[in-house]
């Protein structure tokens, strides 16, 4: 399988509408010019991760403007799209931040609000409700596993993830520059520890005085980093094999030594 990360740049001065024909445009691309089979977009690519003072008014419903944008993009590529994050606004509860995947006929096949809020006792931790639910999906030959930025940092997530058949992880994110070490050291040891591929797509610019990190990786079981990008806008391309998880976790079968559960 063959999957693109669109690290797409956040800059407040694009109008949101504008960022999502953009990105729609590149999805469409992906398939077009490099033969995509799964898209992957950053953590709320059409607001900003970090523009808290806009969740409230740019928050929509699950089924919503992005949505409309994405299910469409999907659809007329024909790819398996994970589009990123959004502001989801739930008519009986409060704002989440949750990510949207799409099979290849632009249907929404799994929604994921982010379990663990970043901003301690401010930000999106008070302005945000906290998901609940470990949500996998299977896209082509590879079981998915789903995690947004912050959670990067809970290894138990991850491994709950393993535990309901993941052999690989999409992470959307809005990583700052200023802890990019983090976000390397981070990515990798997700991918080594649960012998899985890791899809980190970050977004470029600086929004809300936030400078982003970019550096959108992808990393094979093995820990390998199979392709980085730059601080600024990028895609890359790799190719995904359910093989190569089979083989490190048989000729390396550490998470058979597991003893709390
Ligand atoms: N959007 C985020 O979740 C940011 C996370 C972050 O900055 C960190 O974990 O460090």
């Amino acid at each position: 399988m063959r999957a693109s990360l669109i690290q797409i740049a956040v800059d407040p001065d694009e109008p949101v509408n504008s960022r999502r024909r953009r990105a729609a445009s590149l999805v469409r691309e992906q398939r077009e010019r490099h033969g995509a089979d799964l898209v992957v977009l950053p953590e709320l690519w059409p607001t900003g991760a970090f523009a808290y003072t806009s969740f409230v008014d740019e928050a929509e419903p699950l089924e919503g403007p992005t949505y409309e944008v994405m299910a469409e993009a999907a659809a007329g590529a024909g790819v398996w799209l994970h589009a990123g994050s959004i502001v989801e606004r739930d008519p009986e509860g409060p704002l989440y931040n949750t990510s949207l995947v799409f099979s290849p006929d632009g249907e929404l096949v799994r929604a994921y609000r982010k379990i663990h809020r970043f901003g301690f006792d401010t930000g999106e931790a008070v302005l945000m409700g906290a998901g609940e639910e470990l949500v996998t999906v299977r896209a082509a030959d590879l079981t998915f596993g789903l995690g947004t930025c912050y959670d990067l940092r809970f290894p138990e997530l991850f491994r709950g993830l393993v535990d309901a058949g993941a052999q690989a992880f999409l992470v959307p994110a809005g990583w700052p520059a200023r802890r990019r070490d983090h976000w390397t050291l981070l990515t990798r040891a997700r991918a080594v520890e649960n012998q899985a591929y890791v899809l980190a797509c970050g977004t470029a610019g600086t929004h809300a005085g936030m400078e982003q990190a970019g550096h959108s990786i992808v990393v094979d079981p093995w820990g390998e980093v199979l392709a980085e990008a730059g601080p600024a806008e990028e895609v890359l391309t790799v190719e995904l094999d359910p093989a190569r998880v089979a083989k490190t976790r048989e000729q390396f079968p550490a998470l058979k030594d597991r003893r709390l559960r």
